[in-house]
């Protein structure tokens, strides 16, 4: 079964181009500072050569008109990428959400809940910094840096010399420390990363953990992973120290060359340095002014340095969660995942022929050349020895996964990639363990989805014998995971999800009655009897009783020595 790769959003090198603009625009700002200089400069000459306040109102406009520009765009140019920065951030979550949302279930490498979550929800936001400060401020080196060379080049060949030679040491250093800043990153997110995968593992199985008089060890791993944390924060900050160091050592070096030639120079003490003449004193404050803001682009590409990296290494992991995994048959992305269920005028059979079905990494086939036909309306149990395949062949009717080979069909419907979507708008699933939402126990029924209101939750309480259950919870909703509910409540609350959608006319159930005393086992059975009238209905289960009360029995056996059939 082929799955749909989902749409590529552009890469991070190819920027989107509201950002390439907003980028330019921040360059054309600083770029701005080259006449804004030099009126400044000739505002001083005119009063230094004695035109008083009327000669220099000329420049002095010049001066806060262009300040006026700069701000402008520089405004523009900031918003610009930011919005495209988010904009781009959004792209990449949506294929990284889509692409886990089309593994299977039952792919045993999915990336961990907690992993994930950290991933989309925190350190992809470093991909912000990176795309809306780090791309703009590259650009300003390569566009601003050599037009302010070109500007003070013709007054004085030494004081560009020295901005030439002074510039170069900068990024050699930066990128050095640049490349250990980015391992210091990775790894820190990596850490980030695993320690909210332990967290969320660990709080959703409090209540074993406690029973099994863990708290204390849980406590330590966690104390020992908040500690390497820790560690790696500090890493990262040392290095973001020691390049914001370099740089200014650099830069303070070079304007001060700068200054101390151009004063030297404009005291008469040092001739050399221009193309002839002396300068004047306007000139020496045009070179002397455009000295820091020649290194100014460094320093913001500096300040940015530490988000590349951590922007790269977001990068990096939200790639990670894009990968391949199992696909989940006619995953998020399908159109017919969003139709609208169709009623259906009879329940549907089921014919499997030939089904093999290894999992992934697994050494041996769990089903292998496996036929079983069910009719319309037939209440079938799936028996067998655990670790039989049973689930597994439920899941693979659910097209929850895909199968190696065989075919499965559903009412007569083959199941395919481009069919499973619209196929399990009829099926319903029972698991094992029913994931419970905090909330009302008729929020949890209905679980959102359209077409189910009041009145069909209503009689789907009812049916589950939930109407007491859910009238006790009305004041206090259900805790996260289902705490205030008794397993065999939980169990006969999945039956009343199931007999709240009209469309699921194929039941199927994986071991309801699994650690149920009798009594509440049999009370299960009948409100799951009751659920699959004019259903057709798959049981796999242990319970002799529950089977007896269904119409067949069909066994599964170890197919890892022996080819099984029904
Ligand atoms: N997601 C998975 N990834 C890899 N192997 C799996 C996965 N799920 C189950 N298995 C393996 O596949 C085999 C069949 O498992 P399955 O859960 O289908 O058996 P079962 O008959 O339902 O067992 P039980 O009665 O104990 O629930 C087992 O050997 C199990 O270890």
């Amino acid at each position: 079964m082929a799955t749909q790769p989902p749409p590529a959003p552009p890469g991070p090198a190819e920027l989107p181009p509201v950002s390439r603009a907003g980028a330019w625009l921040q360059a054309a700002a600083a770029l701005l500072w080259l006449p804004q200089a030099g009126c400044l400069a000739w505002a001083l000459q005119r009063l230094a050569d004695g035109g008083g306040l009327a000669q220099a109102w000329a420049p002095a406009s010049g001066v806060v008109l262009f300040g006026l520009l700069r701000s402008a765009l520089d405004a523009a140019g900031a918003r610009g990428s930011f919005r495209a920065a988010r904009r781009h951030l959004t792209a990449l979550r949506d294929r990284a959400t889509a692409a886990l949302a089309q593994r299977s279930p039952l792919d045993a490498a999915r990336p961990a809940s907690g992993l994930a979550a950290s991933v989309l929800a925190e350190q992809a936001e470093s991909l912000v910094p990176f795309l809306s400060r780090f791309e703009p401020a590259r650009l300003r080196v390569m566009v601003v840096m050599p037009a302010i060379l070109a500007a003070v080049a013709p007054l004085s060949w030494l004081a560009a010399l020295a901005l030439l030679l002074a510039a170069p040491l900068i990024p050699l250093f930066m990128a050095l420390i640049g490349w250990r800043a980015e391992s210091a990153s990775r790894a820190h997110l990596v850490e980030l990363g695993g320690m909210n995968a332990f967290l969320l593992d660990r709080l959703r199985g409090l209540a074993t953990v406690r029973a099994m008089g863990a708290v204390e060890a849980t406590a330590r791993r966690l104390r020992a992973s908040a500690d390497q944390l820790r560690q790696r924060v500090m890493a990262v900050l040392r290095i973001a120290f020691l390049s914001s160091a370099v740089l200014e050592l650099f830069a303070a070096l070079g304007v001060a060359t700068v200054a101390v030639y151009t004063g030297l120079h404009l005291l008469g003490q040092f001739d050399t340095g221009t193309w002839g003449g002396r300068l004047s004193l306007g000139q020496g404050l045009f070179v002397l002014l455009l000295a820091p803001a020649f290194f100014e682009p460094l320093r913001d590409l500096s300040a940015a340095w530490h988000d590349r990296a951590a922007g790269q290494a977001a990068l990096a992991s939200l790639a990670a969660l894009a990968d391949d995994g199992v696909p989940l048959p006619g995953g998020a992305g399908s159109p017919a995942a969003d139709a609208l269920p169709v009623h259906h005028p009879r329940p549907p059979a089921v014919e499997v022929h030939g089904l093999r079905f290894r999992h992934a990494r697994a050494a041996t086939d769990v089903l292998r050349g496996f036929d079983l036909h069910v009719a319309p309306g037939e209440h079938l149990a799936l028996v067998g020895p655990s670790g039989s395949g049973k689930s597994t062949l439920l899941a693979l009717i659910a097209g929850l996964v895909p199968a190696d080979a065989g075919s499965i069909a559903i009412g007569g419907q083959a199941l395919t990639s481009a069919d499973a979507a619209a196929l399990r708008r009829r099926i319903a699933w029972i698991g094992q363990a029913t994931h419970l939402f905090a909330g009302t126990v008729q929020a949890n029924i209905a679980l959102g989805r359209p077409g189910i209101g009041a009145a069909r939750v209503a009689q789907a309480l009812d049916i589950a014998a939930l109407r007491h259950v859910a009238q006790a919870h009305a004041a206090t909703p259900l805790g996260e995971g289902g705490v205030g509910l008794s397993g065999g409540e939980a169990l006969r609350l999945a039956i009343a999800r199931a007999a709240a959608d009209p469309a699921a006319d194929l039941l199927l159930v994986d071991e309801p009655t699994a650690h149920l005393d009798r009594a509440t086992a049999d009370e299960v059975t009948e409100r799951l009897l009751m659920l699959a009238q004019g259903r057709t209905l798959i049981v796999a289960t242990h319970d002799p009783v529950l089977a007896a009360r269904l119409d067949r029995a069909v066994p599964l056996h170890d197919t890892s020595v022996e080819g099984s059939t029904a």
